[in-house]
């Protein structure tokens, strides 16, 4: 049995993530964390604070902790499960260059495994996939990042916005700057330009657009349903499960 813990498990990704993890022969849910809901019973456990983690994390010793929650809250989750010998999925996003760093090194210091993603979703790996051979073919072009997102997300631009900008700027063979929407007398640069759309019960729509002289190319991926990054979250913590301790990405797992 993989033994599962959750923080932000009342949230939208918590909630799936749970019905999924129930749903699974092989799993148990041990512990859920959020900063409401404590004594609601899901299953066999009861929703626990977040401030109780370390606590609880030691008796139920869950071979790995799923965080959906807010960056803030994520790094703290992180160095709690990572000092309690926890392993970590981590699917939050809206993270600054500072939080990553403490979450890196709570993860070396545990001696963890961890696989850190802002998207967990299947089609966007191959989305990532196509981003790097466009821009290998496509250098000189002008290259534009738009997501949307329902109303309710607090980051932005989003964390998927953020990797493929990364993947991209990568690939290139000089390194662009980044410019977050458009105003006021802006001529165009060699950056690459990102922007953020939020509107109702949006998924989770990224589109990069390469323009170039006399012609254009879009790749798009779209959500219709946040079980694509739920169900590929809970595939994560049962392959980190089984992983030596270290800091994993997605094509990680996809490589086995
Ligand atoms: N990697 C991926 O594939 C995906 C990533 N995400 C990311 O996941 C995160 C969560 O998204 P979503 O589920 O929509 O957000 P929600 O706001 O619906 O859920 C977050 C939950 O975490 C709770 N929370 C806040 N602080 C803490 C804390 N310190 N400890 C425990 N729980 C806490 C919130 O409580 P309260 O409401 O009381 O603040 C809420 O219940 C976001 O960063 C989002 O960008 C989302 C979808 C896919
Ligand atoms: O907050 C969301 O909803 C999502 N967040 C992730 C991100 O910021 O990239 C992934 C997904 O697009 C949904």
């Amino acid at each position: 049995m993989v033994k599962i813990a959750i923080t932000g498990i009342n949230g939208r990704m918590g909630t799936m993530i749970t019905e999924i993890v129930l749903s699974q022969p092989d799993m148990e849910l041990v512990a859920g964390f959020d900063l409401g809901g404590v004594g609601r019973q899901i299953g066999k456990i009861t929703v626990s604070h977040v401030d109780d983690m370390d606590k609880v994390l030691k008796e139920k010793k869950p071979d790995a902790l799923i965080d959906f929650t807010i960056a803030q809250a994520a790094v703290q989750n992180v160095k709690t499960a990572a000092a309690s010998g926890v392993n970590l999925v981590v699917g939050t996003t809206g993270f600054d260059a500072a939080q990553k760093e403490e979450m890196r090194s709570a993860i070396h210091n545990g001696k963890v495994a961890a696989l850190i993603s802002p998207n967990y979703s299947v089609g966007v790996q191959v989305f990532l996939k196509l981003l790097k051979e466009a821009t290998r073919n496509l250098e000189g072009c002008d290259i534009e990042i738009i997501e949307a997102h329902h109303n309710k997300k607090k980051d932005a631009p989003s964390g998927t916005a953020l990797k493929a900008a990364d993947v991209i700027a990568e690939t290139l063979s000089e390194k662009p700057g980044y410019v977050y929407g458009r105003e006021g007398v802006a001529p165009r640069g060699k950056e690459i330009g990102i922007h953020a759309v939020r509107g109702g019960d949006i998924v989770g729509d990224h589109t990069v657009l390469f323009a170039c002289e006399g012609e254009r190319i879009e790749i798009k991926h779209q959500a219709h349903s946040r079980m694509a990054f739920a169900s590929g979250a809970v595939k994560a913590a049962r392959w980190i499960a089984s992983q030596k301790p270290g800091l994993y990405s997605m094509e990680d797992m996809f490589k086995e």
